[in-house]
Order: C-alpha cells, then sequence, then structure tokens
C-alpha cells in the first residue's frame, strides 16, 4: 500500500491522491489531573480548521494541560482525544506520530536546539521530508544548514527573524528565541498549531508580529488554538474562546459573545479581572 493510502486508511485527514484536508482535533469528556488531583474534568472542546480558538483561564487552571493532552504527548486519564473523530489513544503508534507530525506546537519551556536560528527552523521539514529526500538534502549539505529550506526562510520572515538565520541559538534573546519556536512550528505548514503563551516574552512590536501571523496561519487554513491569560490578546485574535475556570470550560462560543455577553456570570467576573483563584 502506498504512504498516500495508508494514511488514508488511518483516517488522518489525508485524501487517497496524499493532499491534505483540515485536521479537526477534539478533546471529548475528557478529564485530567496528577497524583490523585482533578486539574478538570469532563472537557469538550474541538480546534475546527480555518479557526483561532483561544483557552483562556488563570494561571493553574489547566490550559498547558489540555494543549498537551490535544498534542497527544500523554493519553487523558478518562475520556477520549479524537483527530478526525478517531481517538488517537486507539491508533497504532505509527498512526498517532502521523497525526502528530501535522501539528505545530510551541510551549511554554521550549527549547531550540544547539544550533543555528535556520537549522532550527528547518526542523519540522526534516523530520517530515521522505528519508530519499533526506539522504540527498544530506549531500547537499542541508541536514548542517548550509542551506535553509525556502519554507523556513519564509516562516523565519514572517517573525522578522530571516536576518539572524547564520545565529546561533544560544546568542537570542528570550524573545528572538521565542519566535525562532514559533518559526520552527509554523515552516513545515502543520494543519493545526498548539501554542502555549506563545507572546509571554515579548514586546508589543514583537507580539503584533506573533498574532499576525497567527491570523495569517488561520487564513491559510489551520487551526489554531492558543492559550492564553492575555484577554485582550484573545479578544484579538480568536474566533472562539473557551474558559477554562475551576475545573471546567464554563463557556466556549464566538470571541465577540463571549466578551460582550458572556452566559457565565464568573466569565463576566473572570475577564474584568475581579474573580481571584
Ligand atoms: N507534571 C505535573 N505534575 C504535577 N502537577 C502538575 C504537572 N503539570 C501540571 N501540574 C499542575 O496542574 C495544574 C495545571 O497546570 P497547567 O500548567 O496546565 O496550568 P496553566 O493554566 O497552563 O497555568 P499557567 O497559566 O500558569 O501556565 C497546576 O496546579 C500544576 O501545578
Amino acid at each position: 500500500m502506498s504512504e498516500a493510502r495508508e494514511v488514508a486508511a488511518a483516517g488522518d485527514g489525508r485524501s487517497d491522491d496524499g493532499s491534505t484536508g483540515g485536521l479537526r482535533l477534539a478533546a471529548r469528556g475528557v478529564t485530567h489531573g496528577f497524583e490523585g488531583e482533578t486539574v478538570f474534568a469532563d472537557v469538550d472542546l474541538a480546534v475546527e480548521p480555518n479557526e483561532v480558538l483561544a483557552v483562556v483561564g488563570p494561571s493553574g487552571s489547566g490550559k498547558t494541560t489540555l494543549l498537551r493532552l490535544l498534542a497527544c504527548f500523554e493519553p487523558p486519564a478518562a475520556g477520549v482525544v479524537t483527530a478526525n473523530d478517531r481517538e488517537v489513544w486507539a491508533m497504532t503508534d505509527e498512526e498517532r506520530l502521523r497525526v502528530r507530525r501535522r501539528l505545530g506546537m510551541v510551549f511554554q519551556h521550549r527549547s531550540l536546539f544547539s544550533a543555528t536560528v535556520a537549522s532550527n527552523a528547518a526542523y519540522g521539514l526534516r523530520v517530515r521530508a521522505s528519508w530519499g529526500e533526506r539522504i540527498r538534502a544530506a549531500v547537499r549539505g542541508f541536514l548542517g544548514s548550509a542551506e535553509t529550506p525556502r519554507a523556513a526562510e519564509e516562516a523565519l520572515r514572517t517573525v522578522g527573524m530571516a536576518e539572524k538565520a547564520d545565529r546561533h541559538a544560544a546568542s537570542l534573546s528570550g524573545g528572538e528565541a521565542q519566535r525562532v519556536a514559533i518559526a520552527r512550528a509554523l515552516a513545515p505548514e502543520p494543519d493545526v498549531l498548539l501554542f502555549d503563551e506563545p507572546t509571554s516574552n515579548l514586546d508589543p512590536r514583537n507580539t503584533a508580529i506573533v498574532e499576525e501571523a497567527v491570523r495569517a496561519a488561520r487564513d491559510r487554513g489551520m487551526g489554531v488554538c492558543l492559550a492564553t491569560h492575555d484577554m485582550q490578546q484573545a479578544r484579538r485574535v480568536s474566533d472562539r474562546t473557551a474558559v477554562l475556570l475551576g475545573g471546567e470550560i464554563i463557556e466556549c462560543g464566538p470571541t465577540a459573545k463571549v466578551f460582550e455577553a458572556p452566559t457565565d456570570s464568573r466569565t463576566r467576573e473572570f475577564l474584568d479581572g475581579e474573580l481571584v483563584y
């Protein structure tokens, strides 16, 4: 069976000719916690193609934990995570890996590799390349970053880091490293982006650059799940907002509606900064 057919048979959203359709990632009745303590229970949430979904909530409410479950890092304690309606933890390791390769992720404790900016940005492209491409690239010196693939270059340009492509990652400021981590996630054109506080280290100008990159990714058809405690950021970039509070999603809907006419009184209090957890 060809790889395209195998993938189509796995039902992860790629069509028979190998082209990609959208990927819908969802948590269904998900409960998770640590050391006997429940962080959240019975969470339902889906990241649709072509949308930015913001997950907002106070520190410690479980935003990172939820993103890690959607990223298939670990199975939930209860409930299921699905990719195009297939339970990811019922898939074979190979099928799940294919789903993960369709995700672009930036987590708070991101770490760049000890290599140049260009090599970091090209990482996802190297991982996704077929063995034949990898061998040809290695022969051309691509793996040693002698050449930056166009998609990596483009992603670096998107976050304003193209001029620093030859710099070593260790020499970057925190904000620059953050932007390179974002370029690394964007370069392979994933179907879904999972961004955990992607602008926490950035000044207003660079925050605006990243927010524009998020909108552009959405406009190219990607689904973006953005965890943030910056309410104004959620308002500026997201199409839908989910409020994670007190161990549950208390509200999820169009961003304008959540901000202007929330159905749960705790949402209003949280947005107004009156609810302290
Ligand atoms: N690996 C772990 N082991 C034990 N407890 C954990 C682990 N990861 C997270 N927690 C706990 O789970 C809860 C939720 O953490 P999480 O990082 O998901 O919250 P968050 O909403 O992303 O917070 P922040 O906005 O501060 O990043 C916290 O109480 C945290 O201490």
